[in-house]
């Protein structure tokens, strides 16, 4: 649960990543979540004629301030994904993705072995990414099961279902159970609200038991509102009713609103750091170390007893590689020590020339005054 100070006056940053296919509502989502008008329309339709020469998915980033009714600050980016599965080949949109979270983790490493920390840089690692699924009724599409299965290890993902408001009740938990069945089934390593029930106090366990409960989060977003019986809500109005976005009979949106922005923040964040960057990390520094190693080769196939010894030398070459980048860095500030204490010797020699020359008047003067 949260800890951080309720008024941070900067603001706790926060980047999270919405993807989904065009028209599934991302845009609405984003604006009802952040309540204004964040993503504009631009009121271009996708036409699926088109599909062949679509350009692939954009990463578009938007930032905005968000505070939560306790004055709790955040500074988020979102992250929205136009042109996701407009174009027939999806694999280019995959790799896309994937490439942009983990140059955010580059760009962490570069920084973490510098000597001199840049005091400007600005940490963009994406905390959680938000794939909104089609409400067709049936589980998942084999691009959901790829799309997730591919960026699960890099980043928090937190499926929910569009428009759940073209459900019925039935379906919609039909649609949930379907869902759940395929990520068990494809082993889909999703972000699922983790609890400790020996080590984390009472209230968070019954609150992650509860969000877990919900997942797939059943969507609908609408950023109109609306007068019904004296009241102004958000939400959506049909002939037969209207759907409120903020009512939990009616959709899981504040649920997933409250765990993302309040309850599981830090969770998300830390998970983040120090789950899904330092395996990012590790497989990055063994990659490059293994590489120049060519006794690796003899012991990446074979038997279990060779996976052990392979797992026992990466662990070995991923301290190894610590080691040294610590050697490093303690040998240039040691260097850059023995240089200032240079400077100031070479300063203090300076001072006291100049003070000699002040007291001790020239010699041939001297000697010009005593004749
Ligand atoms: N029924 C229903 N319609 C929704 C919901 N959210 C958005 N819509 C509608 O779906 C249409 C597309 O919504 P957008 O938010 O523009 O969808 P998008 O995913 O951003 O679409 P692109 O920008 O084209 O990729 C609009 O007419 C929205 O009003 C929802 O929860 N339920």
């Amino acid at each position: 649960m949260r800890t951080a100070k309720k008024t941070s006056k900067k603001g706790v940053p926060f980047n999270l990543l919405v993807v989904g296919d065009a028209g599934l509502g991302r845009s609405a989502f984003v604006n009802t979540l952040c309540e204004k008008p964040l993503i504009k329309k631009d009121n271009t339709h996708f036409d699926p004629s088109m599909a062949a020469s679509m350009s692939p998915v954009e990463i578009v980033p938007y930032q905005t301030d968000i505070v939560l009714e306790d004055g709790f600050r955040i500074s988020l980016t979102v992250l929205d994904t136009p042109h996701f599965n407009e174009a027939i080949d999806n694999e280019n949109n995959f790799d896309i993705i994937l490439q942009y979270l983990e140059s955010q983790y580059d760009n962490v490493l570069e920084e973490e072995t510098r000597i001199k920390r840049n005091a400007k840089f600005s940490d963009e690692r994406v905390h959680a990414l938000i794939y909104f699924i089609s409400p067709t009724g049936h589980g998942l599409r084999e691009l959901d099961i790829e799309l997730m299965k591919r960026l699960a290890p890099r980043v928090n993902v937190i499926p929910v279902i569009a428009k759940a408001d073209s459900l019925t009740a039935e379906e919609l938990k039909e649609t949930k159970k379907m869902i759940l069945d395929d990520i068990a089934y494809y082993h889909i390593p999703v972000y699922n609200f983790p609890y400790d029930e020996e080590e984390d106090e009472e209230a968070l366990v019954s609150l992650s038991k509860s969000l877990r409960s919900k997942m797939p989060f059943a969507i609908v977003s609408s950023d109109r509102l609306v007068e019904i019986g004296g009241n102004t809500i958000r939400g959506r109005v049909y002939p037969w009713g209207v759907v409120d976005v903020d009512n939990p009979s009616h959709s899981d949106f504040l649920a997933l609103r409250s765990a993302i922005f309040s309850t599981h923040l830090e969770d998300l964040q830390s998970i983040t750091n120090n789950q899904l960057y330092e395996s990012y990390r590790t497989e990055k520094l063994s990659a490059s170390h293994l590489a120049m190693d060519s006794s690796y080769n003899d012991l990446s196939s074979g038997n279990q007893q060779d996976q052990v010894l392979r797992e026992d030398r990466l662990r070995a070459i991923e301290l190894s590689v610590q080691r040294e980048i610590e050697e490093k860095r303690r040998q240039l500030l040691a260097r850059e020590e023995a240089l200032r204490a240079l400077e100031e010797k070479i300063a203090a020699s300076t001072a006291a020339m100049a003070n000699t020359s002040v007291s001790t008047p020239p010699s041939t003067e001297n000697s010009a005054s005593q004749s």
